[in-house]
């Protein structure tokens, strides 16, 4: 049986023909990888944020939705994460996938064509009806919240 619950779809663009497909780096790891597609090293100074393309665009079941999320190795060695964090690439999104980076550490950054930037997560999108009440269900929390149970 296969272990595999979706079919996704993915494309190349035009002259990405030597970027890498997104990858999953172990069995069983939750995310794909994501490979920096720029033409020529993108260097992010201090502060700095840029969207750094793919490659490849998508077409996945509605069901579903993918986030980007950053590389934790990238964000404790140099500061690189991802701004939006997570991404969302909504399931009828067909444009390239990019990847927003920002550099919150002390240097700059280089980024190179085919470096690993950012990995790629699928979830499923529960089918959600927003239905509008005048009342809502009662509950013991009720409007408390942003830390009113202390500490
Ligand atoms: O990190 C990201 C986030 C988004 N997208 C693409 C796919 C997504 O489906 C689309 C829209 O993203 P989002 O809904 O987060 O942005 P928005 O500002 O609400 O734009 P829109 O009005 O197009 O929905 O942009 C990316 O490629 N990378
Ligand atoms: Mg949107």
């Amino acid at each position: 049986m296969s272990r595999y619950e979706f079919d996704v779809q993915i494309k190349r663009l035009p002259g990405n023909e030597d970027v890498k497909l997104p990858q999953k780096m172990s069995d069983a790891a939750s995310g794909f990888d994501l490979h920096a597609a720029v033409t020529e090293p993108v260097v992010l100074a201090p502060g700095e944020r840029k969207l750094i393309p793919t490659g490849f665009a998508l077409a996945m079941p509605d069901e579903l939705e993918a986030q980007i999320r950053p590389r934790s190795g990238l964000a404790f060695k140099h500061g690189i994460t991802s701004l939006n964090t997570p991404g969302t690439i909504d399931a009828d999104y067909r444009g390239e996938v990019k990847v927003l980076l920002i550099n919150h550490g002390q240097e700059p950054f280089t980024i190179q064509r085919n470096e690993r930037i950012a990995q790629m997560v699928f979830q499923r999108v529960p089918q959600i009806q927003l239905r509008e009440v005048d009342e809502l269900t009662e509950t013991a929390r009720g409007a408390g919240g942003f830390g009113h149970t202390g500490r």
